[in-house]
């Protein structure tokens, strides 16, 4: 068995993969840790695997840290891909390829084995949310990028100089306090962004399948729309994908 790790500004998680599969997907939220305590105290509670991999798109430490917790554990290989060009049939729509955060390029590839041949619109609710689109040739047409629910509500924080003293409720939009406005209205920008962005990939692609992953993916579901299929767990099978490529 291979171990995947995705290692996003929230949150690592992390799957087992075996003859195409996820096997028991876990995940973790980073705290006041120590890096190198976090992993191994993550790392202590997974069976040693054969080949370690790992996606990520920050925490430049932390990924690191995990590389070399996981490398002195088990003594495996572990592989960081980056993204690239093209993989199989995949290719990356950005100029410059590389620049493309590799969550991204994963969701996609992951989309695309999961329906060969079919055009994606792939949405990630994570810390900021992407919606990419993927024609059924599998040429990658770009995608846009805004800041997710908690993102949105910090930058208003950080900028406004009001201080946060409480979590609001997204619940209503007639919210009567400034932590309610602000939470609710970060909720109605987001689910109002996502569904415009995919509007606009349907026009482009017609017939595509329409995947929701990413941490914020629950929350937010009941109120997309239901054409909208829930793949929690979309990037971790792109890097198994990209895994298992690598090997031929
Ligand atoms: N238990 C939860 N309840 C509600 N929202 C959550 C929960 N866990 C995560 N989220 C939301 O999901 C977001 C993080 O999503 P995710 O776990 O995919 O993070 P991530 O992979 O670290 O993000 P990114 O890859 O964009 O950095 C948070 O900003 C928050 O809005
Ligand atoms: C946009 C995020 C933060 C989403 O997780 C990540 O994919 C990233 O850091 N991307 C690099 C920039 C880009 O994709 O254009
Ligand atoms: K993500």
């Amino acid at each position: 068995m291979d171990l995947l790790f995705d290692l996003g500004h929230s949150r690592l998680k992390w799957a087992g993969w075996a003859h195409g599969r996820l096997l028991a997907p876990g995940a973790a939220v980073w705290r006041d840790e120590q890096a190198a305590e976090f992993c191994e105290r993550v790392l202590a509670g997974l069976e040693p695997p054969r080949r370690v991999a790992i996606a990520a798109v920050v925490r430049g430490q932390l990924a690191g840290t995990l590389e070399s917790v996981a490398r002195a554990r088990w003594g495996c290989a572990v592989l960081r891909p980056l993204s690239t060009a093209r993989c199989g049939d995949v290719r990356n729509g950005y100029h410059d390829p590389a620049q493309l955060g590799f969550d991204r390029w994963a969701g996609l590839i992951g989309a695309w084995a999961r329906s060969p041949g079919r055009a994606a619109v792939v949405v990630d609710c994570g810390s900021a949310v992407t919606v990419d689109g993927l024609r059924d040739d599998g040429q990658h047409l770009g995608g846009v990028i805004f800041p997710g629910l908690e993102m949105m509500a910090e930058a208003f924080y950080a900028r406004t100089g009001l201080g946060r003293t409480v979590t609001g409720s997204d619940a209503d939009v007639a919210a009567g306090s400034t932590a309610d406005a602000v939470a609710a209205g970060a909720r109605q920008a987001v689910l109002g962004g996502i569904e415009r962005a995919v509007q606009a990939w349907c026009q482009r692609l017609p017939g595509a399948a329409l995947w929701l992953t990413g941490g914020a993916a629950p929350g937010l579901a009941p109120d997309l729309p239901a054409t909208l299929q829930s793949a929690p767990h979309l990037v971790l099978e792109g890097l198994g994908q990209i895994l298992q490529r690598e090997e031929k």
